[in-house]
């Protein structure tokens, strides 16, 4: 009787899911027929966390809450990225109060992953730095894909500091050192690297293989009685939830002040990542050999795409200010920055 109402329900969902995702949504959610709901991530072009797409993941996270489904599987609808991180238009040339409440919002999508009541498990299916790699950690479990995708912190190397609640979550899932090590040098894991040091806890040859991978861990809690997993979950993750409720406005205030200041502004990612509009050199006052470097690298990525390591070129312009500017039409000046895709 329980049975066949739970299958009816699921059976409600999984249409009432597929209305929600007509509507044009960033995220797509399917119930499947074991009751898990499957969180694909679609938001051109690499799932990177904007104010909107969180609010939407936000009420996401509500529905899979409020309609007593018992685990969520999250991963990306792109073949190639899991997810970019935040998406550095929020946090390029920021307006404070909008600033104010992105960041406000990350916590809030964060407490409500990371204290979900429901299962979680990531199934990373691509890239995943920085925001990404965050997402994937708070959930219980994760199973990335093998290829020569990556995973980690790698904020330092961006001229940022992680929250010291995302420290907290690294530091409570693999061991100090390894954090440590991970955050300060912006290490960015292999699969193979991550199973090792437990960052993840399972390699998948592909994305079905992820998730049934996942499906496999959501299983082992036929045998688990709900309560008390749900307050043992409660337990061990509370506390830091708490923190962070209390010391909220202090760690928005502190991530704008690092954000805002000049420094963090002129990190080269945010150049070569953020919207035409703001890099576009007209707009750019002066003449500064760094900046006219870290532009090029950005119209060398914009024409050479997945060919070209935007990044590594970007830090080159730094590390040399500026001395070496490259000429995407010159192999010779671009070459090191040139993939063996
Ligand atoms: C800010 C507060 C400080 C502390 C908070 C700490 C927590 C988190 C911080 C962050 O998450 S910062 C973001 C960190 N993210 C990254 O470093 C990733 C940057 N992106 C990449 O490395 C690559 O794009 C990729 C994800 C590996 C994919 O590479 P691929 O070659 O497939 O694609 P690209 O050609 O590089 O990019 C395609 C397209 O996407 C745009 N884009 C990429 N990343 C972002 C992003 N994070 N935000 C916004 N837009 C992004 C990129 O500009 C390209 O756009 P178009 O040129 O096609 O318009």
């Amino acid at each position: 009787m329980l049975l066949r109402r739970v299958y009816k329900q699921h059976r409600w969902l999984a249409s009432h899911v597929k209305f929600l995702s007509t509507q044009k949504s960033s995220i797509d959610i399917k119930v499947d027929n074991d009751g898990i709901a499957i969180l694909n991530l679609q938001r051109p072009p690499v799932n990177s966390f904007s104010m909107d797409f969180l609010k939407e993941l936000s009420k996401s996270l509500d529905f899979v809450e409020n309609n007593k489904i018992t685990a969520m599987i999250l991963t990306s609808a792109f073949p190639r990225v899991f997810s970019a991180g935040l998406d550095i238009n929020e946090v390029y040339k920021p307006d404070a109060v909008r600033f104010k409440e992105f960041w406000t919002t990350l916590q809030e999508v964060w407490m409500k992953l990371f204290g979900a009541r429901f299962i979680t498990a990531a199934a990373i299916n691509g890239q995943s730095p920085a925001g990404g790699c965050l997402m994937a950690m708070s959930c219980e479990y994760r199973v990335m894909i093998k290829g020569t995708f990556t995973i980690g912190m790698n904020e330092t190397s961006l001229g940022l500091i992680a929250p010291t609640w995302f420290m907290e979550l690294v530091k409570n899932t693999i061991n100090v050192r390894d954090a440590e090590y991970a955050f300060t040098t912006s290490r960015m894991f292999t699969p193979e690297e991550a199973l090792k040091v437990r960052l993840i806890d399972e390699i998948a040859a592909d994305k079905d293989d992820a998730i049934a991978k996942c499906k496999r861990f959501i299983k082992k809690f036929d045998e688990i009685t709900p309560s008390a997993r749900i307050n043992t979950k409660m337990k061990l993750r509370g506390p830091a939830i708490k923190k962070l409720q209390n010391t909220r406005q202090e760690d928005t205030e502190e991530i704008y002040q690092l954000v805002i200041h000049p420094d963090t502004q002129k990190v080269a990612i945010f150049q070569l990542y953020s919207s035409p509009v703001s890099a576009n050199p007209a707009i750019i006052t002066g003449y500064d050999p760094m900046e006219v470097c870290i532009e090029n690298c950005a119209q060398c990525k914009k024409m050479l795409g997945a060919w070209f390591e935007g990044q590594l070129c970007a830090e080159s312009c730094i590390k040399y200010r500026g001395k070496m500017i490259p000429d995407c039409e010159n192999y010779a000046s671009i070459s090191p920055f040139l993939n063996k895709l």
